[in-house]
């Protein structure tokens, strides 16, 4: 039986006249690895964020484990949803070991300020929590650099103690916006076996990523977003024999494409504002 962990209902953003997100439904169930693709200014990212409270979608809902998420990041993160950014954002200054129990202040009694400003509540907590924390870098293998300051880390070890930092907060659902952009073909291949692994240990995960192969060897399931609203659903062997989702990131159009009905609109302008000029041409 699938359980469904993340539900996204008709979920809308726009930003002014633009409407960046349109009526999407998404489901992302327990066990599964599923990858949202699309082309450059699909909306990807803009759904991610309507799904981690850092935008509150125009319309729609959004749930975790059935329960309506408010749209505030903490709410949600606390609720169980963690996630990584397309651009790093660990505390540079602060050591490996730091950084996952900062990860970690949602679990704790302690909040985020104290754990910034390490007060005498914190350090009780922090000595909790190490254990955990040590746990977490045994897993993603930075186990030995627990005392290193973030940003003497190699590129793909920051990126893998961001995976680290936001396993700390003890999701049920991983969101990975592009954890392969910027990586050589080896640290992409040990992405892939973390993301595996990270499945394994129960986790969902949801991944936003412009790696096609690095998506389609490990999602359960592929969404294909486009101008906004999803096209395509299925399978990775589904989705990549979809014509439809060919011609979309060759920019071509297709039937039912969702820039369509305004692509004919304009058309439909272009042709009778020839004809004006034609028929003023004609006068002369
Ligand atoms: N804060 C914002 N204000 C106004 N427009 C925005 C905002 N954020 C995104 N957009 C617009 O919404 C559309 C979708 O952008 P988004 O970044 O979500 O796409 P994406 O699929 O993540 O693209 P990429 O793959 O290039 O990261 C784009 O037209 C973008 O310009």
């Amino acid at each position: 039986m699938t359980t469904p962990v993340l539900e996204a209902r008709d979920v809308t953003m726009r930003f002014g006249g633009l409407t960046a997100v349109r009526s999407v439904d998404f489901t992302v169930n327990a066990g599964e690895i599923v990858g949202l693709i699309g082309p450059n200014g699909a909306g990807k990212t803009t759904f991610f964020n309507c799904l981690t409270g850092l935008y509150v979608p125009t319309e729609g809902t959004v749930s975790y484990k059935g329960t309506v998420l408010p749209p505030k990041p903490h709410l949600v993160t606390q609720a169980g949803i963690a996630r990584t950014f397309q651009n790093i954002r660990l505390f540079a200054n602060m050591t490996v070991l730091e950084n996952v129990l900062v990860g970690r202040h949602t679990r704790t009694k302690e909040g985020l300020w104290s754990a910034l400003l390490r007060g005498p509540g914190f350090k009780k907590a922090e000595h909790a929590s190490e254990e955990r924390a040590m746990e977490l870098l045994e897993f993603i293998g930075l186990a030995h650099k627990r005392d290193h300051l973030a940003r003497n880390l190699p590129y793909g070890e920051q990126r893998k103690l961001e995976i680290a930092r936001a396993l700390a907060s003890e999701p049920g659902l991983l969101l990975l916006d592009e954890p392969t952009a910027g990586m050589n073909p080896q640290e992409t291949r040990a992405t892939e076996e973390l993301v595996f692994a990270i499945r394994d240990k129960g986790i969902a995960v949801l991944l936003i990523e412009h790696d096609m192969r690095f998506v389609f060897n490990l999602s359960d399931r592929v969404a294909v977003l486009v101008q906004g609203e999803k096209l395509v659903e299925g399978t990775s062997e589904v989705v990549q024999a979809d014509e439809r989702v060919i011609a979309a990131y060759l920019g071509e159009p297709f039937e039912g494409d969702p820039g369509e009905a305004e692509a004919a609109e304009v058309e439909a302008a272009e042709a009778a504002a020839d004809a004006t000029s034609s028929t003023k041409g004609e006068a002369k």
